[in-house]
């Protein structure tokens, strides 16, 4: 990218989220991403040059080795015309979400990242003329804590994401309640993440996200946006899965084109580029951690049937979602046991705040912060490195839980021998894919607090009304029974 020939006309705007803005450019397979601050808070552009470089020192030493090179796309931070950027914003502004505009894009510093468009193919510099189609998920915390530190009973049974769908759709955030379960996605087993994917697609909240030729096709911006349409998804999906169009209109043809987008996109996050090779890590739940959310329709189903999910995960060792759990698990002992060791540090911090640096709390994410990484014991020996560690794992725990899944799809040829990428087949079309994982901003130190006081606040909630509801249903059903028993009684 020629920094000084910048023109604002060759760039679009392609998304955001809470703390970075996305556009794209319309020719090239790159995008840039700018960081987002609240108005009035500003930062010296040297503060932001050092966050964005942390970003790509992070994803370089640490993402890169935990999740593997294929998945894993740095980016590099490159300096830009500010007249550029001050044009671009206003640009872009009318096409942005309300709901995001509580905070500004920085134009002050110049400094942007620079990455490939994920919403394209990789391999092609330039934005090929085929047809692609993306998938953006955001699959969230797939395993539930088996940390001895968690005081709430109810979650070793519910995952945090079914129990934070209550507090924000009682808080206004979304309008309903999805039912999705990331454990569903996690499972591996091909019928669970199938209903995972549906649930998904029925309720996509900030989870889902499809793209067509690097346009949003699909998934909500807000609690406003209006009720998803599959029919009309289907109308755009069609000519990939059905290209001959031997498929009438209609709800047979909708329900068809979901289920070959369902099951292919199955396929692909099962599928393994990385040949086996598990990651740096080696963690698990073990029989300890159960494999279902109590929470989760198809876990009820399950229940009901008198039916246990099996006590591995089915997911292949190399495969994009088995090492993102993987380090996830990293937050071996929940933010219950983690918070007391946050605060050991914090007072080690007052005390000494020029040890900062040393500690490494705000970089450099090098090879040794990496290295450190990989100590996994749990037995508190009292010192304030044993707390780092935890607090560091969590952190970097915390990041794997908010990134999202990348999936580009590109129709190929029959004799797809000329293709260098893997092939998905449907059953009536052959793609070319390629997975990639995006948003692995290391969790900021300063927001533990704030997750400890999140995690009371979803548990409270949860706890209060939905437990206290089931409580109620219960006790009514026993009631009916206690009546039913006094009926017969008398005859
Ligand atoms: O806490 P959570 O689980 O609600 O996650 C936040 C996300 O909300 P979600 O639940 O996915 O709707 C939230 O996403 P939205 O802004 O709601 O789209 C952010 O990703 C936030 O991360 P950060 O503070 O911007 O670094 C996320 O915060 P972190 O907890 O990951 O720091
Ligand atoms: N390299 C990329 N290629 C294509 N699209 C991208 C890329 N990076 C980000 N995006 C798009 O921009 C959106 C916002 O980016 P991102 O998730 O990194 O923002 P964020 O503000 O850091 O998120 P969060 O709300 O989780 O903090 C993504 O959801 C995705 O659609």
């Amino acid at each position: 990218m020629d920094e000084g020939k910048m023109d604002e006309n060759e760039w679009g705007y392609h998304g955001e989220g809470n703390k970075s803005l996305v556009v794209a450019h319309a020719q090239r397979c790159v995008v840039l991403r700018f960081l987002k601050f609240p108005p009035n808070r500003k930062k010296a552009s040297e503060e932001i040059f050092q966050h964005l470089q942390n970003i790509v020192d992070f994803s370089k030493n640490v993402m890169k080795e935990f999740l593997g090179e294929n998945y894993v796309h740095c980016g590099e931070v490159v300096q830009l015309p500010l007249d550029f950027v001050k044009q671009l914003c206003l640009k872009i502004q009318s096409e942005r979400p309300e709901s995001r505009c509580d905070k500004d894009l920085d134009t002050l510093s110049g400094y942007a990242l620079c990455l490939p468009n994920l919403a394209r193919l990789q391999t092609y510099r330039f934005v090929e003329h085929r047809p692609i189609l993306c998938v953006e998920i955001k699959p969230k915390c797939g395993f539930i804590p088996f940390s001895g530190d968690v005081t709430h009973e109810v979650k070793h049974k519910v995952c945090r994401y079914c129990m934070h769908q209550h507090l924000k759709v009682a808080t206004g955030k979304w309008k309903q309640i999805s039912k999705y379960c990331p454990l569903d996605l996690y499972s591996g087993g091909k019928q669970r993440m199938h209903f995972a994917l549906k649930s998904l697609l029925q309720e996509a909240q900030n989870n889902l996200k499809i793209f067509k030729n690097g346009e949003l096709i699909y998934g909500c911006k807000d609690a406003r946006s209006p009720v998803a349409d599959w029919s009309e998804l289907a109308h755009h999906l069609k000519p990939f899965f059905f290209p001959s169009n031997g498929l009438a209109g209609g709800p047979h043809c909708t329900g068809a084109v979901i289920r070959e987008l369902v099951r292919v996109i199955t396929r692909v996050l099962l599928s393994d580029s990385e040949k086996g090779r598990a990651g740096a890590l080696r963690l698990g739940p073990g029989p300890q951690g159960p494999r279902v959310c109590e929470a989760s329709p198809f876990g009820r189903s399950l229940r009901h049937q008198g039916k246990s999910a099996p006590e591995c995960s089915g997911l292949p060792k190399g495969c994009l979602l088995y090492k993102t759990l993987q380090v996830q698990m990293l937050d071996l002992l929940d933010i219950e046991g983690l918070y007391p060791l946050y605060r050991r540090v914090e007072r080690y911090l007052e005390e000494f705040p020029e040890e900062r640096k040393t500690l490494q709390i705000d970089g450099p994410y090098d090879e040794a912060f990496y290295q450190k990484l990989l100590d996994l014991s749990t037995e508190d020996d009292g010192t304030v490195a044993f707390a780092l560690t935890k607090v560091q794992q969590y952190r970097v725990a915390m990041t794997a839980k908010d990134c999202s899944v990348m999936i580009a799809l590109s129709p190929c040829l029959q004799d797809a021998s000329s293709e260098q990428r893997p092939v998905v087949t449907s059953s009536r079309s052959r793609f070319a894919f390629s997975v990639s994982v995006l948003d692995l901003d290391l969790k900021p130190y300063e927001s533990i607090p704030h997750q400890y006081k999140l995690d009371g606040k979803i548990v409270n909630y949860y706890s209060k009304t939905v437990h206290a509801k089931d409580a109620a249903v219960m006790s009514a059903r026993f009631k009916e029974s206690e009546d039913c028993t006094l009926v017969l009684h008398k005859v």
